[in-house]
């Protein structure tokens, strides 16, 4: 009995990935870096602001006002009943002439799915952004995100993960409330922090890439900042699970450096932590 019971626990020791959380306030780089962290290390990655932001878009298109008090119920119902799935793509690795293998400089994309609908772009617009905080202060709705973000966490650690037999040896997670609430015993824990006018600067820059227009919207970088300045202050200052730095989190300020470069040192510290040098 003694001998079943210590080879359970140490199968579940060995089956536990590596977890990774990331935290920081907007458009500090977390997701890009989580993703391309992930996909250095051959972990599985999981944005959770994707669910925040489904939920929202859900809420809308009910032509449901997260502002208005009078709705919380029926949107805390509505984050219960939302199916949520997120697919990365993640880039195969690169096949070097002496033959090692590198990692591919391609960022991995994450596809995001509400209902089985691909919301990946509509959960990035203005309107999803300006009301997400709103709805991310709603406590059965942080309760059902949770609720789903574990579920999505169990299965990657029982091999179930994206389509494919086997578990990965490791998760990054990013959000606000990851090292402090969902992964608190994380192995190694990042917040990402960034000057307000460069992540305006770089948060601009992305939705024009991904088709906003400018002249057409009211868009430029005061609002944009405006913005991210008027979302932490909500994040930071709500209730349950506000946005904060986790006591055992090392701070990674990307303001100055590149993302190569705030990826390479989160891999250094996982690669410390794990004492297994990965292949680049
Ligand atoms: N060090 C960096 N230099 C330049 N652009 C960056 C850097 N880090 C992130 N970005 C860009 O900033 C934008 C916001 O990053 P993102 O990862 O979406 O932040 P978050 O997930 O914290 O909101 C993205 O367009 C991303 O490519
Ligand atoms: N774990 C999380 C993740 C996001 N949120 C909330 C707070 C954010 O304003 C929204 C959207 O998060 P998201 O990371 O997608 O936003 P940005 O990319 O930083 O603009 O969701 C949260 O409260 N807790």
């Amino acid at each position: 009995m003694l001998a079943q019971t210590l080879r359970a626990y140490s199968t579940a020791a060995r089956r536990r990935p590596f977890q990774v959380a990331i935290d920081g306030p907007a458009a500090s780089g977390k997701s890009t870096t989580a993703k391309m962290v992930a996909q250095r290390l051959g972990f599985d990655y999981i944005d959770t602001g994707a669910f925040y932001r489904c939920v929202t878009l859900a809420a809308m298109s009910k032509n449901l006002d997260p502002s208005d008090p009078s709705n919380v119920q029926k949107i805390s119902d509505l984050a219960f009943q939302s199916r949520i799935g997120l697919k990365t793509i993640f880039a195969d690795p690169v096949l070097n002439a002496d033959k090692t293998l590198s990692t591919p400089a391609s960022l991995p994309t994450t596809r995001v799915f509400l209902d089985s609908k691909d919301v990946s772009l509509e959960i990035r617009t203005g309107s999803i952004s300006k009301h997400v905080s709103a709805v991310a202060a709603i406590g059965p709705v942080r309760e059902a995100v949770l609720q789903k973000v574990r579920e999505i966490g169990a299965r990657e650690d029982t091999g179930d993960n994206h389509g494919s037999d086997s578990s990965s040896a490791g998760l990054v997670m990013d959000g606000r409330d990851i090292g402090t609430v969902v992964l608190p015993k994380a192995d190694l824990k990042v917040f990402l922090v960034a000057d307000s006018r460069v992540r305006a600067m770089r948060r601009l820059e992305e939705l024009i890439r991904n088709g906003a227009d400018p002249s057409k919207e009211n868009l430029d970088l005061d609002v944009v900042q405006q913005d991210l300045e008027r979302r932490d202050e909500l994040d930071r200052t709500r209730k349950v699970s506000p946005l904060r730095k986790a006591a055992d989190a090392m701070e990674l300020d990307t303001s100055n450096l590149t993302i190569e470069g705030q990826v390479d040192e989160i891999v250094k510290e996982v690669e410390k932590r794990r004492g297994v040098p990965t292949q680049h």
